[in-house]
């Protein structure tokens, strides 16, 4: 018997970790958030001095990425980086490397390794379409851009950072913008995805819903 995997792809901040961590949690899966790792390929640049756009050393980064996560934060090379990996410019910069293809290709046994018993819930772009193309169950979450933005300046307010609205609302239109425009796995509803639009939904909800079709999926002997 293949081992579970819910795909849970989407644009930015529409709320994809929040549900698949919760679900994750609620079925007793792992969890794997595949755009920390494009984050963390990002900062990890930086800080080399490699640019962004050097896509041969990038991916070599990628390719060796001191990598962790341990009780639900993230380590690079042992150091806690959570809060540097989730700031805007790190954002840009792991939409920026997620466009060159030897990078996605250094990061997509990485994380087809996370797929262990009893099941794996993940979120990112392509985790449907290319990483878990055979997923019991694939979501497209999304909500309406000015809701997103609005919940990404509460999530960055709520964790005592600054924030400015009309600028984030401005990274996510660029960042939608290039996550659908390129030509390697771009951002897009891929026909067998279920659409979750939560833009009028709590979390709760949205959770619900993934886990209504998710018994189904089972039900249905996928
Ligand atoms: N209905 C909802 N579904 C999911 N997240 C929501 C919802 N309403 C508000 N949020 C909030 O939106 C914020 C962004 O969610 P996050 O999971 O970081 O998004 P993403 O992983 O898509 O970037 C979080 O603070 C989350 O609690
Ligand atoms: N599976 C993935 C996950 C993320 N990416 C890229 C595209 C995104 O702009 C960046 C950051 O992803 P992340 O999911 O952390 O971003 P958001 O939390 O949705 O703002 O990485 C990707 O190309 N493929």
């Amino acid at each position: 018997m293949t081992i579970a995997v819910i795909t849970i792809d989407g644009p930015s901040a529409s709320g994809k970790g929040t549900v698949a961590a919760r679900v994750a949690r609620l079925l007793g899966f792992a969890y794997l958030d595949s755009g920390a790792l494009y984050r963390l390929t990002a900062l990890h640049a930086k800080r080399s001095s490699v640019s962004w756009n050097d896509e041969e050393a990038v991916a070599a980064l990628a390719r060796a990425l001191p990598a962790e996560f341990r009780d639900d934060a993230v380590f690079l090379a042992g150091e806690f980086v959570e809060a540097e990996i989730r700031s805007e410019e790190i954002g840009m910069g792991a939409s920026a490397i997620a466009a060159l293809p030897a990078v996605r290709a250094a990061l997509l046994e990485r994380q087809r390794a996370y797929r262990q018993a009893p099941g794996l819930v993940t979120d990112g772009r392509d985790m449907g379409s290319v990483v878990f193309p055979d997923a019991t169950l694939k979501v497209f979450l999304t909500a309406g851009a000015d809701v997103r933005a609005d919940r990404r300046y509460k999530q960055l307010i709520s964790k005592g950072d600054s924030a400015n609205l009309p600028r984030i609302l401005q990274d996510i239109h660029e960042r939608d913008a290039r996550d659908a425009a390129r030509t390697v796995a771009p951002l897009r509803q891929e026909p067998d995805a279920r659409l979750l639009d939560t833009s009028d939904m709590t979390v709760e909800q949205a959770v619900e819903s993934v886990l209504a079709w998710y018994r189904e999926a089972s039900a249905s002997g996928h």
